[in-house]
């Protein structure tokens, strides 16, 4: 299969009190489309660390991160950071101030097609996710968390973006919906092709992955 994603001696860490501390020591480790990634692992061993990375906001101290066998280094990060990977977090990090359609909306490149045009595909997909459409147009604070965390995933496959990454996506959730939430996410990889790749601290989740990898001592390894 096609790497999308790879980490190739990757070492990264922080300087903490003017001394360094390793996180991530010399992975190597591929990703690819179509599939639904666990990492999970002890707090602090650096999951967040791994989608930072993932997603260009830090860059590996040794190393190289490559997207379809070339250095994002070479790509740019701010153009993998723009065009290649979407986020989606614990607290949806939606805008309190719109609706759904508008929050979903925000996430589609503006190019070339009309507001009109964007807002209808908006609300495909919240409809797909299972938003109804007088919920699609209430502003997303009238919303549960469910049904916010579902407007999020809906902003992320709008962005066209091939890499999805999660970080405790199902974390403020109780556990019905986080169920709900975490078949969708596997929806994401297998229906829509995303490579999916959610750091976890629940075991249900993945379970449901298609690859769960234990992040400890600085390397990953998959379970
Ligand atoms: N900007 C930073 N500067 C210094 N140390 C940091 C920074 N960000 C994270 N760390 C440290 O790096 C380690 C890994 O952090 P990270 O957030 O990646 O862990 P995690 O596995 O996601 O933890 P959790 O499960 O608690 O969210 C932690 O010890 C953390 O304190």
């Amino acid at each position: 299969m096609e790497a999308l994603l790879e980490f190739k001696d990757v070492t990264f860490g922080y300087v903490d009190g003017g001394k360094r501390v390793e996180i991530l020591n010399d992975v190597n480790v591929s990703f690819a489309k179509g599939i639904f990634y666990t990492i999970i692992g002890p707090s602090g061993s650096g999951k967040t660390t791994t989608l930072a990375l993932a997603s260009a906001l830090d860059v590996p101290r040794k190393g190289k991160i490559h997207f379809l066998g070339k250095d994002i280094k070479k790509i740019g990060y701010s153009k993998h950071r723009r065009e290649n990977v979407v986020l989606i977090f614990q607290n949806y990090n939606l805008i309190n101030y719109l609706t759904a359609i508008e929050n979903v909306v925000l996430g589609m490149e503006v190019s070339n097609s009309y507001k009109g045009e964007r807002k209808k595909k908006a609300l495909k997909l919240l409809n797909d996710l299972g938003l109804t459409e007088d919920e699609a147009k209430r502003n997303v604070l009238k919303l549960s968390g469910g049904q916010q965390q579902r407007v999020a995933i809906a902003r992320a496959l709008a962005s066209n973006a091939d890499i999805i990454l999660a970080d405790e996506p199902t974390g403020n959730l109780d556990q019905d919906t986080a169920r709900e939430i975490t078949t969708i996410l596997q929806e994401l990889a297998h229906k829509y092709h995303k490579c999916v790749i959610v750091v976890s601290h629940s075991q249900e989740v993945a379970d449901a992955s298609d690859i769960a990898f234990h992040l400890k001592n600085g390397t990953l390894v998959e379970v």
